[in-house]
């Protein structure tokens, strides 16, 4: 994939991989078909198998009747240290893409050339033998991946803490909801460090505790030099652990590169027409942070003019954008930079905050505290925007930031003619 340009400064943003690093996955034209109709699907599963034990099966690019293409030409490609997000609709081939590289289905054209151990797929429900226990499930999945007994009895122990499964890893996984088996099957595939994990939405399930604990681990993992490939429906699970990112739309690759402009591209394809929804306000518990500089972000919002917390902040109303954090440090001039963009835009910087620059003295003192950039008339006209925040001593030196905040700004004004909102009253004087 394309290499890193700007590295993050701070925290588990910060990735290892480059345009030199060693290529693990080379997706290459790969094409995959379907049929629709379940009799015909029988019927040419069938005619399939009897070709391929007769050695007559090639490789076709031709649609019989009632196929459909899953994935068309699909090329890309996974460096050594690097996530990539697998971004799309539902049902535009992203799993079939991940079973294909994990070796489950065969594709119909192309070729997958992988250079490593590939996990077997992290997905709901997969991987698992119901009728075993847990414990059998794990020594059974983590030996497949050729560790040995031993080396699984040493690991034992962390899989089933991490997984949070306690006393029922000696129960049949039968009786265990979806979200214990997806957990103890991501933490067994995590500790068998294998050299390219495919994670399809489990990082979805669990409390954010969870979730957390999971993207730390992720982000530790690659910086042994493990790849991943993650499927999520949340763009902010894609954009906090992936650099780069894959978009299919109904089996075609639209865009790949850096997951920023990937997603702007996507977001830009799913919202166009419509209102996005807010994400309005975001907590970030505190064991995220792989190191804390001193002062930690903890959660961001948008206030009213009454100081109560709202969803989406209006067009032409006061609002407060609320930074809150958490210091060990005494400080006499904290930062924070605030850069805005909107989803359907072309990336370009529409509002860019510094306090430094408005020469605003935020004093820090330990504890818990919230910066509140306080915006008497919102400019920002009604639609969905990105912010990028930084928290930091200077522009060298960040203590703490957050890449990709989501929020909707609403409007009761008609601002369909306005590139942003000025505050104005009218009247009639007398000349002077
Ligand atoms: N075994 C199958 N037989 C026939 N059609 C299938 C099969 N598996 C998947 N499909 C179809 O292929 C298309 C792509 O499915 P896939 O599950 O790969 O999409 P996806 O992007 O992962 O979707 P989602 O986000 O909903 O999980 C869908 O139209 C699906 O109905």
């Amino acid at each position: 994939m394309v290499s890193i340009n700007e590295q993050e400064t701070l925290g588990w943003l910060n990735t290892s991989s480059s345009d030199n690093a060693e290529v693990v996955l080379s997706v290459n034209g790969v094409s995959k078909k379907f049929c629709r109709d379940l009799k015909r699907s029988l019927l040419y599963g069938i005619q399939d198998i009897a070709a391929e034990v007769l050695g007559l099966r090639e490789k076709s690019d031709k649609l019989r009747a009632k196929e459909f293409w899953t994935l068309d030409n699909v090329s890309f490609e996974l460096r050594r240290g690097e996530a990539l997000g697998l971004v799309g609709k539902n049902g535009s081939g992203k799993s079939t893409l991940l079973r294909i590289i994990a070796g489950l289905i065969k594709p119909d054209t192309g070729l997958v050339e992988i250079n490593g151990r590939v996990a077997p797929l992290i997905a709901l429900g997969a991987g698992f033998n119901p009728i075993l226990t847990g414990r059998e499930n794990v020594y059974a999945n983590m030996s497949i991946l050729g560790l040995s007994n031993k080396e699984i009895d040493e690991r034992f122990d962390e899989v089933v803490e991490f997984a949070e499964i306690g006393d029922a890893i000696d129960a049949p996984v039968w009786s265990y909801s979806s979200r214990m088996a997806a957990r103890l099957g991501f933490s067994s595939a995590l500790h068998t460090e294998p050299e390219i994990l495919l994670i399809d939405e489990v990082l979805a399930v669990g409390d954010i505790k969870f979730r957390s604990k999971c993207h730390l681990r992720l982000y530790q993992l690659r910086q042994k030099g493990i790849s991943v490939i993650l499927v999520s429906h949340n763009p902010q699970a894609i954009l906090d652990i992936c650099d780069f990112s894959v978009y299919l739309r109904k089996g075609q690759l639209i865009t790949s590169g850096h997951t920023d402009e990937v997603m702007r591209i996507y977001e830009k394809d799913i919202f166009s027409g419509r209102k996005q929804p807010a994400q309005g306000a975001i907590a970030i518990p505190e064991n995220t942070k792989v190191k804390s500089s001193g002062i930690d972000i903890t959660y961001l919002c948008f206030r009213n003019s009454q100081l109560d917390k709202v969803k989406s902040p209006v067009t032409g109303e006061k609002c407060f954008f609320c930074v809150g954090y958490q210091s060990r440090i005494k400080d006499e001039n904290l930062g924070l930079s605030l850069t805005i963009q909107e989803v359907t835009g072309e990336g370009e910087t529409i509002l860019s905050l510094s306090s430094f620059n408005d020469r605003a003295v935020l004093k820090v003192l330990p504890g818990k505290y919230e910066v509140q950039v306080a915006l008497p008339n919102l400019g920002l006209r009604p639609g969905s925007y990105t912010i990028k925040i930084l928290l930091g001593k200077d522009n060298l030196n960040m203590f703490d930031c957050v890449k990709s905040f989501r929020f909707t700004v609403e409007g009761k004004e008609l601002m369909s003619q306005c590139l942003y909102y000025q505050a104005r009253s009218w009247e009639v004087v007398k000349q002077f």
